[in-house]
């Protein structure tokens, strides 16, 4: 036929793809809600209602206080500000709220706030579950408000008319540095968020990628801070980097887009919204620095090692190679979330029980030991065994104790052969070190082991029919050598 000249060719061309982008894009968002993963109507009804709850008993709180310090009531004030993924709108159906509890400056993070304001929630039938985690870098309270998780730090403003002056001066530096260092911590939670909002350019589209990406990450395994994969802001950052970079994207583009640019970033060069980068890194932020948009600039707090670093990034070749093939017009979106194939993909797994006489006391012992189990993964790195922490908690129902079971998947570099007894008596230095509230978890124990594929859940065994069709990736981009056959474990 005739040859069409080039500008004409390239219209049609233009005109085709954007029109496989719109829908591949409408699939997108089909696939989202059949997967349920955007609250409904009623739920985010309920979160309202949570919110407005929990000011009127801050605002309670501040009032009591200033009246038992013989103070007058009616000139103090505090409130309730919400970040996090619930703040931002990227909230999903397991999502917690985070809001920080604004206090003034006569109401003690000890007494008034561990204390009083503990009392006071302990007495409402809405509020279940409360406990304090008074160590934590940001210390709080986290109890589940009708059947909502609540993560509640404090902020003790220095006024005394805290609810009137935060929403002034949130930001105000001058403020800032007059707070202490925790205070500080969670305000520039509510502040990193605040930038956030600001500099994406379209908020509806950047809450769709962040729920595309929390998504995508939950079912892969690599999503959780404390083993070292993605925290909620880390993702954050990288899809309003994304949205900043293709402010006019569809859906679809943006996640494709979300591949191509942090399958090739040249890390550890850090990922910022702006010009700035933070004068020093701390632990754990060096192999994949991503910058929070505050001031002054600070590193997303992260825990990423080699074996999780190599994970995260085999993750987003793999996202790349599933979105790359922009000729078809159909994506079969299950696959790019599909189940991370545990079972499929090692041969060798480390089992972590963890246990206790009560609930209560389990619930702060996993509390407590996965907040230590970066030293564990850089141990089994120190003895060339790349590991890939599964986030996911089991529970084994034949110890008669409530228990908590990890399964970790292993990597043998060498004929390494490990003794689960020094690993033990190794990570139990780090667990004891510092310990809080020892005599707490006295009764508690772990207990670690090697062990193959029959041990491990079917969950995490089955092998789904949509992976054998799955590309092949090069070696290369899968991070590490290829796992030796017949390595030694000893359990
Ligand atoms: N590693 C971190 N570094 C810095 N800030 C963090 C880190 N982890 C959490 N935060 C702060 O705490 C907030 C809430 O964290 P959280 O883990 O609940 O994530 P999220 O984005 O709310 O996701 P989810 O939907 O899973 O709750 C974040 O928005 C951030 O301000
Ligand atoms: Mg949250």
């Amino acid at each position: 036929g005739a040859i069409l000249p080039r500008p004409i060719v390239v219209c049609l061309d233009l005109a085709r793809m954007k029109q496989m982008d719109s829908s591949r894009s409408s699939s997108l968002m089909k696939f989202l809600e059949d997967t349920g993963v955007s609250p409904s109507e009623e739920e985010t009804r309920r979160r309202e209602r949570i919110i407005l709850e929990l000011h009127k008993i801050v605002m309670d709180w501040a009032k009591m206080v200033a009246f038992n310090q013989g103070g007058k009531p009616w000139i103090t004030s505090g409130t309730v500000l919400t970040f996090g993924s619930y703040d931002l709108g990227a909230y999903g159906p397991e999502s917690d709220i985070d809001a920080v509890c604004v206090g003034p400056c006569i109401a003690s993070l000890q007494h008034h706030f561990f204390v009083v304001l503990r009392q006071m929630l302990e007495a409402r039938p809405e509020v279940s579950d409360l406990h304090s985690i008074e160590s934590a870098r940001v210390p709080l309270m986290r109890f589940k408000f009708n059947g909502v998780s609540v993560d509640f730090p404090y902020a003790q403003l220095p006024v005394i008319n805290a609810a009137e002056l935060q929403a002034i001066h949130a930001n105000d530096p001058r403020l800032l540095e007059k707070v202490d260092e925790a205070s500080w911590r969670c305000l520039s939670g509510v502040r990193v968020n605040r930038q956030i909002m600001q500099l994406v350019p379209n908020m509806k589209k950047f809450q769709l990628l962040l729920r595309c990406l929390k998504l995508w990450a939950r079912k892969r395994g690599i999503h959780c801070h404390l083993v070292g994969f993605f925290a909620g802001i880390h993702l954050a950052v990288l899809g309003a980097y994304v949205c900043r970079r293709h402010p006019n994207a569809t859906a679809n583009t943006l996640l494709c887009r979300f591949f191509e640019i942090f399958s090739h970033w040249p890390w550890p060069l850090p990922v910022s919204l702006h010009e700035q980068t933070p004068l020093w890194s701390p632990d754990g932020c060096s192999l994949m620095p991503i910058v929070m948009p505050c001031y002054p600039p600070e590193f997303c707090a992260s825990n990423v090692t080699k074996s999780t670093f190599n994970k995260i990034k085999e993750e987003l070749w793999r996202g790349l190679s599933l979105t790359k093939d922009t000729s078809s017009v159909d994506i079969d979106w299950s696959w790019i979330f599909a189940p991370f194939p545990y079972g499929a993909k090692y041969k060798h797994f480390l089992r972590i029980v963890l246990s206790a006489p009560t609930t209560e006391e389990l619930r702060d012992w996993v509390g407590w030991v996965k907040s230590r189990f970066r030293s564990l993964i850089l141990k089994l790195e120190s003895l060339n065994i790349g590991c890939d922490p599964n986030p996911s908690e089991q529970v084994d129902h034949t110890i008669g104790e409530p228990n908590a079971v990890f399964l970790w998947g292993l990597i043998m570099y060498s004929n390494t052969q490990i003794c689960t007894t020094s690993l033990k008596e190794d990570f139990m230095r780090s667990v004891t070190n510092n310990i809080y509230g020892k005599e707490k978890c006295a009764h508690s124990d772990i207990e670690l082991s090697v062990v193959g594929m029959p041990q491990v859940p079917k969950s995490m065994s089955d092998h789904p029919a949509y992976l054998q069709k799955l590309p092949n990736l090069p070696p290369r981009m899968l991070g590490y050598p290829p796992m030796r056959q017949g390595c030694n474990a000893v359990g």
